[in-house]
């Protein structure tokens, strides 16, 4: 493709070189460059891209974009500076596959917790309806019948552009997709088109980016102005609320979902069970009986947020209720990995404080002795970082009859400084805990000190498949492991 093309609306000042010239790609990673390639030079959390500018231009790069002055560049290659070059990556990202997005049916949900069940509701609702529905997030990228992780919830603005590429050549048209703050912040979704854009809740999480919670609203709160067609609200969030006010007038309708009947959608008569609920949905095409198979009240609202979104694309109800009930159950969600006549054992993906409580109150009434919650946290080294990890020690001891502290991925934090800092809020807030550092003695601890009737739950990395420690990844699956121990544990009892 000409350079020409793909800078068109890109305000940028021409260096060296000229751009009546052929590129065969884009990247900002200079590992990735071809010959003929444009290079991106992306400032990051742990590099500054400038400095692999030889790199790129010996691995094959013919055009340079950068950000800094006095940068120089071998004579041949076309240098262009920008502002800020993430825009400039999700820009000329968008031209060169052909701003697909504009074409396709984009859904973007955004909120701290529940983006990932909402996209697999839908995608269930999509189906029934005989619609196939792509989906981007934590849980990988799905076309089709095919399958592929992702590094980011929220991938990097080339990767998202060659993905919507991807589903169209699949005759995908719809999309759903988490949208992380990241990825709103670091200019990822830049122009992108949404047609629709739900929004779940806000409570405190990845403040070690974004400090105070009114610039982790403010990131999420941009893409509410970036859709067309719908904004799709929880008025039960306060953050909801505020959003409600500031788009209340936007090009793009808003439709409310809530536990209240002055929300547009709304769940009524809810019934709560140990593996489900059931409960009255009401619209304003009519109602219709509904039933979750995840429990608890978080469930209800992330199925009325999928239902509000399928509702806003023409689905009918009861394609909706045969979407919804067919979701059986989505990995490391309340997940039982385990489950005999005296114990549960339950795997879930809350790393938050706002999913730890949710998680721990929804299993609560269905526990007839303890709950033995295993847990660790990711929290960096800043203010924020302590304040997680104090949170969560508050949440574990006010709901867990014990705590089994643990590793989650510490990636390159001090993990023993983590614990030691998790430890002294299980003190400071009284609560029971025994501290074992390697997350599979861990859990082993909690199945081994089990009584009858006690849940033992695994709680932070949900699906995850691997455990970060450092650089490196080490293959790690809490529901594998507790199959492993289990297998174990009856083999030795014969
Ligand atoms: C902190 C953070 O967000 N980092 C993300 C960021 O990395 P970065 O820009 O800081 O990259 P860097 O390593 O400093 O490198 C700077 C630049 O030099 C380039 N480089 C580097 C080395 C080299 O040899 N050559 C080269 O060109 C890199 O390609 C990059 O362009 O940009 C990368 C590309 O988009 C992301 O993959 C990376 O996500 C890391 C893996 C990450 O853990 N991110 C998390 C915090 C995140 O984004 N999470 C959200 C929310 C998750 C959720 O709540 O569900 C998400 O959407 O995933
Ligand atoms: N509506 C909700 N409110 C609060 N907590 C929730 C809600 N839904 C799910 N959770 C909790 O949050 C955890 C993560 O859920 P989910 O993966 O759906 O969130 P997410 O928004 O995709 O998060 P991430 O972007 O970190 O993957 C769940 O395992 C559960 O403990």
């Amino acid at each position: 493709m000409k350079l020409k093309q793909v800078v068109n609306g890109l305000v940028y000042e021409l260096i060296q070189g000229e751009v009546e010239i052929d590129i065969t790609g884009i990247t900002s990673d200079s590992r990735k460059i071809d010959s003929g390639g444009l290079f991106v030079a992306v400032s990051g959390f742990a590099a500054d891209g400038h400095q692999f500018i030889s790199n790129a231009v010996i691995n094959g790069a013919s055009v340079v974009i950068v950000a800094k002055d006095d940068i120089v560049v071998a004579a041949h290659v076309t240098v262009l500076r920008v502002q800020n070059t993430r825009d400039a990556l999700a820009r000329i990202s968008t031209n060169y596959y052909g701003n697909l997005s504009e074409r396709m049916n984009v859904i973007g949900v955004t909120g701290t917790n529940g983006k990932t069940s909402i996209t697999f509701f839908l995608h269930s609702i999509f189906d029934k309806a005989g619609q196939p529905l792509g989906i981007i997030g934590t849980m990988g990228t799905v076309i089709g019948e095919k399958k592929s992780n992702n590094k980011n919830t929220t991938p990097e603005s080339m990767d998202l552009q060659e993905m919507f590429s991807a589903m169209i050549n699949s005759q995908v048209k719809d999309c759903v997709m988490e949208v992380s703050s990241h990825g709103l912040s670091l200019s990822r979704v830049a122009y992108t088109s949404f047609n629709t854009a739900i929004f779940t809740n806000l409570t405190p999480d990845h403040l070690e980016l974004h400090h105070t919670m009114n610039n982790y609203f403010e990131a999420k709160a941009q893409l509410f102005g970036m859709t067309s067609d719908y904004n799709i609200i929880n008025m039960d969030d306060p953050f909801g609320r505020v959003l409600i006010k500031r788009f209340r007038n936007a090009k793009a309708k808003m439709l409310t979902y809530g536990l209240r009947s002055i929300a547009d959608i709304y769940a009524k008569d809810i019934v709560y069970h140990i593996d489900h609920s059931v409960y009255t949905l009401k619209t304003p095409k009519g109602s219709i009986e509904i039933k979750v198979n995840l429990p608890g009240e978080m469930y209800v609202y992330n199925s009325l947020a999928a239902i509000s979104a399928a509702y806003c694309n023409e689905i009918s109800l009861n394609q909706i209720k045969d979407g919804i009930e067919a979701v059986s159950k989505i990995q490391g969600r309340l997940e039982v990995v385990y489950e005999d006549r005296d114990n549960r054992i339950i795997v879930d993906f809350a790393h938050t404080e706002d999913a730890l409580e949710k998680t721990l109150k929804t299993i609560r009434p269905f526990t007839k002795g303890r709950i033995i919650l295993v847990f660790g946290v990711y929290a960096d080294n800043s203010d924020e970082g302590a304040a997680k990890r104090k949170g969560m020690a508050r949440v574990a001891s006010k709901f867990a009859d014990i705590s089994i502290i643990t590793t989650d991925n510490p990636k390159e934090q001090d993990n023993e400084m983590i614990m030691q800092d998790i430890e002294r809020g299980m003190i400071f807030f009284n609560g029971l805990y025994k501290v074992v550092e390697d997350r599979r003695d861990a859990i082993h601890h909690a199945i081994h000190s089990s009584g009858t009737g006690d849940v033992i739950i695994i709680a932070g990395k949900g699906h995850e498949s691997s455990q970060i420690i450092g650089k490196a990844s080490i293959p790690f699956n809490d529901a594998e492991i507790v199959k492993q121990l289990i297998t174990k544990r009856s083999s030795m009892s014969c």
